[in-house]
């Protein structure tokens, strides 16, 4: 668990971050999203002592990092940089396993753990002889994430991850990460301005604007229920595309036909009505046959399914 106390920072007059505070659960994904400039790199910073608060104390298993010698930290602390950051005269091999030598880790072992990760992150294994400016920009960012997840720490600090690459490798990247079991069992902090990236990985989001944080909340507290008019606006402009990925069949069930008679495969209700339309597009519209939580069945087309999901958006204006 990661906890930051009322953490501050002052660059000369610049105020970068004031008074931070949050909690990241185990296993949780929080993301700090905000535009350019408002602190979350500071932020993520003063988790490992890259950086020195001027107040405040960051705690890590209830343990203040300051009490820790910052390279030990450091080397118990998955850390994705911005930009990547890999060296540039070192092979893929040799940057993957730099803290594993550091940490006296014998020959055999990095092999195999290196040979691990870079099938799982589905990289070729000719690659581990190459330098990184022969790697395309998704293949370094998948570099740098097996360099990060080498030692399979327990807590993983990640800026911009995905931040070089072009939006099709960024999706497919997104999809990649979120499947990964490995980091099923990490806490991470993610620094992102990018909100559709926030809303896809974040269990929840920490929303910043000039080093302060406006609203901690999950991706659906923040579309439904934002603290004020910042938070709303910052949304605005990406806002139907964010409902479709954050609302579920189960929330709409209520909107959706009755119960249906129709036998055949069933999707389960936690389905986010994109993933609905998705399915429905990819099967030439046919009906959909969805089962939610108490075994209930029902069977949709699109128009119900939109239908459904505008009810339920008119709902929650007037809750
Ligand atoms: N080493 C530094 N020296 C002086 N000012 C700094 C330093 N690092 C950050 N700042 C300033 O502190 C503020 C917060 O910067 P920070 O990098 O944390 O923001 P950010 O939200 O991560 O932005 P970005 O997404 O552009 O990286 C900015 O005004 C920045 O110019």
């Amino acid at each position: 668990m990661i906890e930051l106390k009322g953490i501050s920072k002052n660059f000369g007059d610049t105020r970068a971050v004031k008074q931070v505070s949050f909690k990241v659960s185990e296993k949780e994904t929080l993301v700090l999203l905000g535009t350019s400039g408002c602190g979350k790199t500071t932020t993520l910073k003063m988790i490992n002592r890259l950086i020195e608060p001027d107040e405040g104390q960051v705690l890590i298993n209830g343990e203040n990092v300051i009490d820790q010698d910052p390279d030990m930290l450091r080397k118990g602390i998955g850390y994705v940089m911005q930009n990547i950051g890999l060296f540039p005269h070192y092979t893929i091999a040799e940057n993957i396993a730099l803290v594993p030598k550091l940490l006296k880790w014998d020959k055999e072992k990095i092999k195999s753990r290196t040979e691990e990760l870079i099938q799982k992150l589905h990289l070729p294994e000719s690659t581990l002889t190459m330098f990184p400016h022969e790697l395309s920009g998704g293949q370094q960012q998948r570099v740098g994430l097996a360099r990060a997840l080498v030692t399979d720490p327990s807590v993983l600090l990640m800026d911009e991850p995905f931040g070089a690459l072009d939006n099709v490798t960024r999706a497919s990247i997104q999809k990649e990460f979120k499947a990964l079991e490995e980091l099923k069992r990490k806490t991470i902090v993610m620094v992102t301005h990018d909100v559709q990236e926030a809303f896809e990985l974040a269990d929840r989001i920490c929303l910043m604007d000039k080093g302060e944080v406006v609203q901690i909340g999950t991706p659906k507290e923040l579309l439904y229920k934002p603290v004020n008019d910042f938070a709303r606006n910052f949304l605005a402009s990406q806002r139907l595309a964010l409902e479709f990925k954050v609302v579920v069949i189960q929330d709409i069930w209520a909107y959706l036909p009755k119960e249906s008679l129709k036998d055949g495969d069933s999707h389960s209700a936690d389905l986010s009505v994109w993933e609905a339309m998705e399915l429905l597009r990819n099967n030439n519209h046919s009906d959909l046959r969805i089962t939610c939580s108490n075994q209930e069945n029902k069977t949709i087309n699109f128009e119900q399914l939109t239908k459904g999901f505008n009810q339920f958006q008119n709902a929650q204006v007037h809750e």
